[in-house]
């Protein structure tokens, strides 16, 4: 499979895993049956409100704290459960959550920023699977800033692995041009061990 990173992490693009038929009917499900909520988030200081919407969900109430908000994950729903099977078929990985994002249209983005919050597996692999309008998504090496893009399709799977959070970032860059909705699932694995037993960790 075809490494769309040059060096320091690896990313695959399956393409479209779904025909489109069965990518709209998850669209329609995804959007009706998940709990879709503005996430609530502290930037620079300031609490904002996210326009895009957001869910959690996993194998257990796995707490996960990104953008300074956390969460608790809720029970898989059938889709949800159903499309986590095809990613572990694809990828040969094994998923314990997902985190979903809802763009209602291009003004919705996501800025750049890298998975690696410490709840998550170090170097685990992150399957993002695409629903909806097509998006650009880009890489950019975190010293050599080097860019890489690829667009994401309905029906699609992106892997990305090895030390890919550790050397890039990613970002879905808004577009005037888009005017339809876009779902995007990210299958993750939780670290369940330090769950409930230990509290986080004060940052300084
Ligand atoms: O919407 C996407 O394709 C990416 C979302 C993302 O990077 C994330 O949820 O961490
Ligand atoms: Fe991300």
């Amino acid at each position: 499979m075809l490494n769309l990173l040059p060096y320091d992490g690896t990313v695959n693009y399956y393409g479209k895993l779904l025909d489109p038929r069965e990518a709209d009917h998850y669209f329609q499900r995804l959007l009706t049956t998940i709990d879709w909520r503005n996430d609530e988030a502290v930037i620079f200081g300031k609490r904002i409100i996210t326009k895009r919407k957001a869910a959690w969900y996993g194998d257990i109430p796995f707490e996960y704290t990104y953008s300074n908000a956390t969460k608790t994950a809720l029970p898989w729903t059938r889709e949800l459960l159903a499309l986590k099977k095809i990613c572990e078929a694809q990828t040969g990985e094994t998923f314990n959550s997902c985190l979903l994002n809802l763009y209602h249209d291009g003004n919705e983005g996501m800025a750049w920023h890298c998975d690696e919050e410490r709840e998550l597996k170090k170097n685990g692999a992150i399957a993002s699977l695409s629903f909806g309008a097509e998006r650009r998504f880009l890489f950019k090496h975190k010293t050599s800033e080097e860019k890489i893009e690829c667009l994401l399709e309905n029906g699609s799977l992106l892997v990305m692995k090895g030390t890919t959070q550790t050397h890039w970032l990613h970002r879905l860059p808004p577009s005037k041009k888009i005017h339809t909705a876009r779902i995007n699932l990210t299958f993750r694995t939780i670290n369940n061990s330090n769950q409930a037993l230990n509290p986080t960790p004060l940052r300084h």
